[in-house]
């Protein structure tokens, strides 16, 4: 063994040494590329000394100083089974969605390569790359790139630069509406596409631009969504040049949704189901066609957005919060975010993982009903409308992901029906924020488990916002025209319709001040 690990740094002329075994890093290293990378892509065009842009400084930097190889390496096994005994696995190069069983896959890392790295230095290491322009680690996502797809050629990813999203201090919702004063709100759909399938898309589509490069037989990929998997299915193939097909059910979707694949070139198809049915056609279409899924059913998607869970400790600078509040619908989500937790107590970066809250809307709630029947039978429902509407499925792909994630941080589900996501949504957006009716579900479950007295007033606790609200503004509009049968608009705020003269203006600015309590 080489008595010293040399690894190369991008941003700086100098090398750094670091001890053989890495034990202890007390000092930020300002760093290492501890290289991801198996070369397989056929897009090493050979630059020269002049680096010409990020990426082509990224080769560069490869080519003339090759960063300290590594062993790190993730593969598909059967979700749930024992890896001491099971024996079925897959290269991420195949095309493989489903176990020999018919089960889940997990996308499975090789923990004892990534264990040879204390805590601390993963710590280090991804606190080093955040806020950077460096490609590709200037992404939250690919940040983490060695706990992601350890293996793909930094050549190969397709990034917008997704992550680092806003973890939003709530000081007035929470002293408002909840005696409290940690709660936060990690805003993922602050970002590229309006949703944290970004996250997700971004690992998908860069193995799929590795795969294609590899002649597998990929003429494009597919989707069904409630209009935020295919916004960013369709941005990022967009970006890569590669083709997107799009299943959504007719009429069930925001206008602000459904403009996003149709700008961004896909292949748009609007289908008289639900998302349930669209799930169903775009499996059986992708079994038949050389089209690839990148729904979350593709256990991919999962390690993108596992990355929002170690973005939420970094920002608390490795503090772990006491709840994570997340909406579910087809469910991947939920066990993302217990995989990133997971992952950063497994690897030592923290010592123990936050409680998980499921939030479901009452009108689309199949694992609320099966949590409340304690996890004794599960039953898919027929979802009914609601204004969160991405969140309208009845038969989640990732049930047992789900529950799994739920059982193992000691979770619990919680439900909100129209009239309190409504509010929810309405509160949060009178102290600031414009969230979407889906982080309204999630607020919901917050304000009962602090009213039942689940979670205190002083515990810190992060909502996971997962859309922006700009994507949902006809449910605001509804709302605040009192326009919703048999809901209240408790907290509609209309506009005042007042003619064009000085005397009109005033009368209504003098009653306007005289009932408004002074601050
Ligand atoms: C805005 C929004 N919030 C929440 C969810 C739920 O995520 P998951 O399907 O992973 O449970 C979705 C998609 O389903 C979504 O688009
Ligand atoms: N809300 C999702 C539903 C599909 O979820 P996925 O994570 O399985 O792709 C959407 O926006 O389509």
């Amino acid at each position: 063994m080489a008595s010293s690990h040399l690894l190369q740094c991008p941003n700086f002329s100098t090398n750094l040494k670091l001890p053989s075994k890495p034990t202890t890093l007390k000092t930020t290293p300002s760093f290492l590329l501890i290289k991801a990378a198996s070369s397989s892509n056929n897009n090493t065009s050979t630059s020269t000394a002049t680096s010409n842009n990020i990426r082509d400084e990224a080769r560069h930097q490869n080519l003339t100083n090759p960063p300290q190889s590594h062993n790190f390496s993730a593969k598909y096994v059967p979700f749930g089974a024992d890896p001491a005994t099971s024996t079925e696995s897959y290269s991420l190069d195949d095309i493989v969605y489903r176990s020999q069983s018919g089960g889940l896959l997990d996308v499975h890392h090789d923990f004892s390569a990534l264990k040879a790295f204390p805590g601390s230095y993963w710590r280090a290491l991804f606190d080093s790359r955040v806020g950077k322009t460096t490609w590709p680690y200037g992404s939250g996502v690919w940040s983490k790139k060695e706990w992601v797809l350890p293996e793909i050629s930094s050549d190969d990813i397709v990034s917008a630069f997704e992550g680092n999203s806003n973890l939003f201090w709530a000081e007035r919702f929470g002293k408002q509406f909840l005696e409290m004063n940690d709660l936060w709100v990690k805003h993922c759909g602050i970002s590229h596409t309006g949703s944290f399938k970004d996250l997700g898309m971004t690992v998908l589509v860069s193995q799929v631009n590795r795969l294609r490069k590899m002649n597998k037989p990929l003429f494009g990929v597919g989707c069904a969504s409630t209009g935020d998997t295919s916004a960013a299915l369709s941005a990022y193939c967009a970006s890569a040049g590669i083709p997107s097909i799009v299943f959504l059910p007719a009429n069930k979707i925001s206008m602000a949704q459904l403009v996003q694949p149709i700008a961004n070139g896909a292949f748009v198809l609007s289908i008289d189901t639900d998302f349930d049915g669209c799930m169903q056609l775009i499996r059986e279409v992708t079994s038949e066609l050389p089209i690839y899924l990148a729904n979350s059913l593709n256990s991919l998607r999962l390690e993108g957005q596992k990355t929002a869970a170690i973005e939420i400790l970094q920002q608390f600078d490795w503090e772990v919060p006491e709840w994570v509040i997340v909406p579910g619908g087809n469910l991947g989500n939920i066990y993302a975010f217990y995989k990133g937790f997971h992952m950063c107590k497994e690897l030592g970066l923290v010592d123990k993982i936050p409680r998980l809250v499921c939030a479901q809307a009452a009108n689309a709630n199949p694992l609320y009903l099966y949590y409340k029947s304690a996890w004794k039978e599960f039953k898919a429902v027929k979802a009914n409308s609601t204004f969160a509407s991405a969140i309208q499925i009845g038969d989640p792909v990732s049930i047992d992901r789900a529950v799994y994630a739920l059982k193992k941080s000691n979770g619990i589900v919680e439900e909100a029906t129209e009239e309190e996501l409504m509010d929810a949504m309405a509160q949060a957006d009178s102290t600031g924020m414009f969230i979407c009716p889906h982080t309204g579900v999630a607020l919901t479950a917050l304000m009962k488990l602090r009213k039942s007295g689940v979670i205190r007033s002083s515990d810190r606790t992060v909502v996971v916002s997962t859309a922006h609200g700009l994507k949902f503004t006809q449910s605001k509009i509804d709302y605040h025209s009192n326009n919703i049968k048999e809901m209240a608009c408790r907290y509609a705020n209309p506009p005042v319709s007042v003619a064009a003269d000085f005397g009109s203006v005033m009368d209504v600015l003098k009653k306007y001040l005289s009932k408004t309590p002074k601050y």
